[in-house]
């Protein structure tokens, strides 16, 4: 299988001196669905922007999608990688006054050309052809029409899921999706994340605090404790006990 990230000595510190980690190293193949644990403060989401160009390294390299982004990657390069991954964060961040529809189809904007296609009305119902099939696979075509803020939590992140869907990514990247979600919806959702990455052979990464999330959804589990690699295992070889560990002491 090919591997579409590949990490090496990566080392994070933010402004105040603190490291995050440092002297991380890990690949992802194409299809992989991983999920990424760790307690409060573990480093994940830090992890997790550093591996998509949204935070600069300290040390390290990481080459993402065939990206090399080493410690100063260019503006390009960000862009270009920016515009093959969907990720969605815990809060939804959907724009409440505007329809279901209208925040999908904004999922388009900063991919390659998207203000010159906008202005072109072909290229606009394009789009909302796109934000259709997306709304569809997550099974809410029925809603496209309606307000943002009329949406319950676990609709309004399939939503924020479509959003990232309808740029057709290569990399879905989910940062805690299912937190501030009922135990209900929150599985909802993460069964819906790994059902649509095995149907389209799309790599997914997600954080979790939920050791039946990581169990359930994925293939593979790294878990961050104390500024590394505690463990990084196939799903099937790992149990609650060692979960546990990462979580613990
Ligand atoms: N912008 C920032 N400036 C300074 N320190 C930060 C910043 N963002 C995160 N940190 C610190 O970096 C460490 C790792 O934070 P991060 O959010 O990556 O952890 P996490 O494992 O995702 O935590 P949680 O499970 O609580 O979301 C924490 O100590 C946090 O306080």
């Amino acid at each position: 299988m090919s591997e579409i990230i590949c990490a090496r000595g990566v080392t994070k510190k933010y402004a105040d001196g603190k490291t995050v980690f440092s002297g991380i190293g890990l690949t992802v193949s194409a299809t992989e669905r991983v999920a990424l644990i760790g307690s409060n403060g573990a480093g994940k989401s830090t992890l997790l922007k550093c591996l998509i160009g949204l935070l600069p390294l300290n040390g390290g390299e990481v080459s993402t999608l065939g990206e090399s982004i080493g410690i100063r990657p260019s503006s390009r390069q960000l862009r270009r990688l920016r515009q093959r991954i969907g990720v969605v964060f815990q809060h939804h961040g959907l724009v409440s006054r505007q329809s279901v529809l209208t925040n999908v189809v904004h999922g388009k904007l900063g991919l390659a050309g998207a203000w010159h296609a906008w202005h072109q009305s072909i290229s606009r119902q394009q789009w909302r052809d796109d934000a259709h099939e997306a709304l569809s696979q997550v099974g809410l075509c029925h809603k496209a029409a309606a307000r943002a803020d009329e949406l319950s939590g676990g609709q309004a992140q399939r939503v924020a899921i479509a959003r990232a869907l309808v740029r057709k990514p290569q990399l879905l990247i989910a940062d805690e999706p299912a937190a501030s979600l009922d135990p209900a919806s929150g599985r909802d959702v993460m069964a819906l994340f790994s059902q649509l990455s095995q149907d389209s052979g799309t790599t997914l990464i997600y954080t979790t605090h939920d050791m039946d999330h990581a169990l359930e959804f994925s293939d593979r589990i790294i878990a961050l404790k104390s500024g590394s690699v505690l463990f990084d295992q196939p799903t099937a070889n790992l149990t609650r006990a060692t979960l546990q560990e990462a979580f613990h002491g």
